[in-house]
């Protein structure tokens, strides 16, 4: 179809910053863009944390999945009905305003979605789960903050295992029950809601993957991040593929529709 990308189009939710205290920017971690073209062989496009700017039903005409990334600030605590108090913060309330209805949309309409880290949370969080702001607080459980010092690969060097609920999503897509992962987070998926099924779990408890109940397309979360050196790694190489093959199959619906 003219005009049509040759490879299906990915959204890549990107983070609000700002450059020098000074300039607004909307920005998405390279590791994201290249896992979505090098793991998924899909394309990547960033979509700004401007609310304001952009329509739900246009981003889903426009792109055949979505990958709702990582972030250093939380989703904000009023969109599970909590109160905010310091250990919520910080917060992203453009990003929150992008990704938010997008999930919730684009699960409805069966475009794949891909949740990472705080993209695992906001999947939660859009179909009904809390967070808690601090997770290490909570007895029994271990620091999955990354580590402060250290180079970049030591930040995301796989730290701990996670069990995959037998039969569910994960399992079938990856054909093993365990595999090690990577931990850069403070928060974590208290309460679920009735439709976020906890498919992989830490030693400690902690909610690490899931899936969403009844949902018509691709709809994972991953509470590590998957997208590092995601070409290189079994694991990443079995999501993103799953991922790709997704969007490639709404593509196509599309483009005979
Ligand atoms: N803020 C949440 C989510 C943590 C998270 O996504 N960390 C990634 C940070 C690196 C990045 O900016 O991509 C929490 O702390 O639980």
């Amino acid at each position: 179809m003219p005009g049509r990308a040759s490879r299906p189009v990915i959204g890549v939710i990107a983070n609000a910053f700002m450059i020098n205290d000074t300039f607004p920017v909307s920005a998405a971690g390279e590791m994201n863009l290249q896992a979505v073209a090098k793991a998924a062989d899909c394309l990547p496009l960033v979509i700004p944390a401007l609310p304001e700017a952009l329509s739900v039903p246009d981003l889903l005409d426009a792109c055949d999945g979505f990958v709702f990334t990582g972030g250093r600030a939380n989703v904000h605590p009023s969109h599970y009905g909590h109160d905010e108090t310091e250990a919520h913060k910080p917060f992203d309330p453009k990003r929150d305003g992008v990704s938010l209805p997008l999930i919730r949309a684009a699960v409805e309409a069966g475009a794949p979605v891909l949740g990472i880290c705080r993209g695992f949370q906001e999947m939660a969080v859009a179909f009904g789960a809390t967070l808690h702001p601090e997770i290490r607080d909570l007895p029994g459980r271990m620091n999955h903050r990354m580590p402060p010092d250290g180079t970049v690969e030591e930040k995301f060097a796989l730290r701990h295992k996670v069990e995959f609920l037998k039969g569910g999503e994960f399992h079938r897509i990856l054909g093993v029950t365990e595999a090690m992962t990577n931990t850069l987070h403070g928060q974590g998926v208290m309460e679920t809601g009735p439709r976020v099924v906890i498919e992989g779990t830490a030693p400690d408890g902690t909610p690490e993957a899931l899936s969403i109940r009844d949902a018509p397309g691709f709809a994972l979360g991953a509470q590590w991040h998957v997208e590092w050196m995601a070409w290189e790694s079994a694991v990443g190489q079995a999501v993103y593929r799953a991922f790709g093959e997704a969007a490639r199959a709404r593509a196509a619906r599309r483009l005979a529709a």
